[in-house]
């Protein structure tokens, strides 16, 4: 049996913008943390979901009820640090067991300095976020010994509402990279671990708006060599380089307020050069071709959506993390829809028909998730292939 960890932690207060307050657990940092509360369907996978920076400033709701079980490792990450703002689940069991784990996922939280709340009803929390559509919230974890009292539940309430609003938010240029750097990790295998790149067939400059690191990864491991550059980084000097291919990185915020990326992302179209975008990427390239991108209600996280090719009807399971879309009704002639979600119709993928560009919605790098759309990076190295 698994035993729940009630009563060893110290209280945490739940408290959304609506004034719908939960008491839990805290399970991770003492203090206070504010952000868009979304929930992801994923049941694995939480340590790569915690450190996908296209959460900042999101704090995300498991809603698989047994998290923490497989504990925490080094190499499940998809970046240096945890960038959710914030984590709530409903039961921390009481063993972590894996041949890979070397931490307890309540220790690791602790140590990221991540605010985190267990034993709630996160059914509850899930049916209330999916009705009303997203809403920010906040998470005090209090110290062992401090008490919930209506005083810490006021201020848990305030935090909530006075937590900005994610539509109009800029946070690509937050979490970038602040210096150049190269990539040559390889994909992961059993008993083997990362690899190294060895003989590249292409040189790849990828836009780094929050790059998750398997999507690096799994470009290095398909013969591409990666310059990965600051989101701020005009396109003259990524075409100088001389690049085969050019990939737009996916990440946290609203992607209209992205004028720079959205601009040097025109200009590195026109130019001619293969380019691929994953979910804020594939939204920047519909800005800079002509489109346009709405807050959805109800954001997609999870790893269990089904996508629909529309060229030959094919349905992939797909890995998802977006709250912005581009509009259908929206789309200039020179952009062609290629994927669409058999959840709610929203676009999944996009083609330029003029020049050698395409993007996708969700997460290919699945990572974590099922991995039938890996076939999208295929398609961007026959696209430098062909060049
Ligand atoms: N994973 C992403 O790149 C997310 C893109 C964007 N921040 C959104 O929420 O839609």
């Amino acid at each position: 049996m698994l035993l729940s960890l009630k009563g060893n932690f110290p209280p945490a207060i739940l408290a959304l913008a609506d004034g719908t307050v939960f008491i839990g657990n805290s399970i991770g940092a003492t203090g206070t943390t504010v952000g868009e509360v979304v929930f992801n369907t994923a049941i694995t996978g939480y340590q790569e979901i915690l450190t996908d920076p296209s959460y900042c400033q999101q704090i995300v709701t498991l809603t698989y009820p047994h998290i923490g079980n497989y504990g925490v490792n080094a190499e499940d990450i998809e970046a240096d640090k945890v960038h959710a703002a914030g984590l709530i689940i409903k039961d921390l069991p009481l063993l972590a067991s894996n041949f890979r784990s070397t931490e307890t996922l309540s220790q690791y939280l602790v140590r990221e300095k991540t605010v985190a709340i267990a034993n709630i009803d996160t059914r509850k929390l899930t049916r209330l976020l999916r009705d009303k559509g997203a809403q920010n919230g906040a998470i005090l974890g209090l110290a062992t010994g401090e008490a919930v009292t209506q005083a810490r539940i006021d201020e848990a309430l305030a935090a909530a509402k006075a937590a900005p609003s994610m539509k109009g938010l800029d946070l690509a240029q937050v979490v970038t990279t602040p210096s150049t750097y190269t990539w040559d990790q390889t994909e992961w295998k059993l008993g083997e671990g990362y690899g190294k790149q060895a003989a590249p067939r292409f040189h790849v400059v990828a836009y780094d708006y929050g790059v998750k690191k398997n999507i690096l990864r799994m470009l290095a491991e398909r013969g591409c060599k990666l310059t990965v550059v600051p989101a701020k980084t005009p396109a003259a000097d990524v075409l100088a380089m001389k690049p085969d291919g050019v990939f737009l990185s996916n990440g946290p915020g609203d992607p209209e307020p992205c004028d720079y990326a959205i601009e040097a992302t025109r200009q590195i179209i026109d130019a001619g050069v293969p380019t691929f975008g994953i979910c804020l990427g594939h939204q920047i390239m519909a800005l800079a071709s002509g489109a346009k991108t709405f807050k959805m209600a109800n954001s997609h996280h999870g790893a269990n959506h089904p996508v629909k090719d529309l060229d030959n009807g094919r349905v992939s399971i797909t890995s998802q993390n977006h709250g912005f879309a581009v509009e259908m009704a929206s789309l200039p002639a020179t952009l062609r829809p290629t994927h669409i979600s058999l959840f709610d119709g929203t676009l999944q993928g996009l083609e330029r028909t003029d020049k050698p560009a395409f993007c996708f919605q969700g997460h290919p790098e699945a990572s974590p998730g099922p991995h039938d759309i890996a076939y999208l990076f295929d398609r961007f190295t026959a696209l430098m292939e062909k060049k």
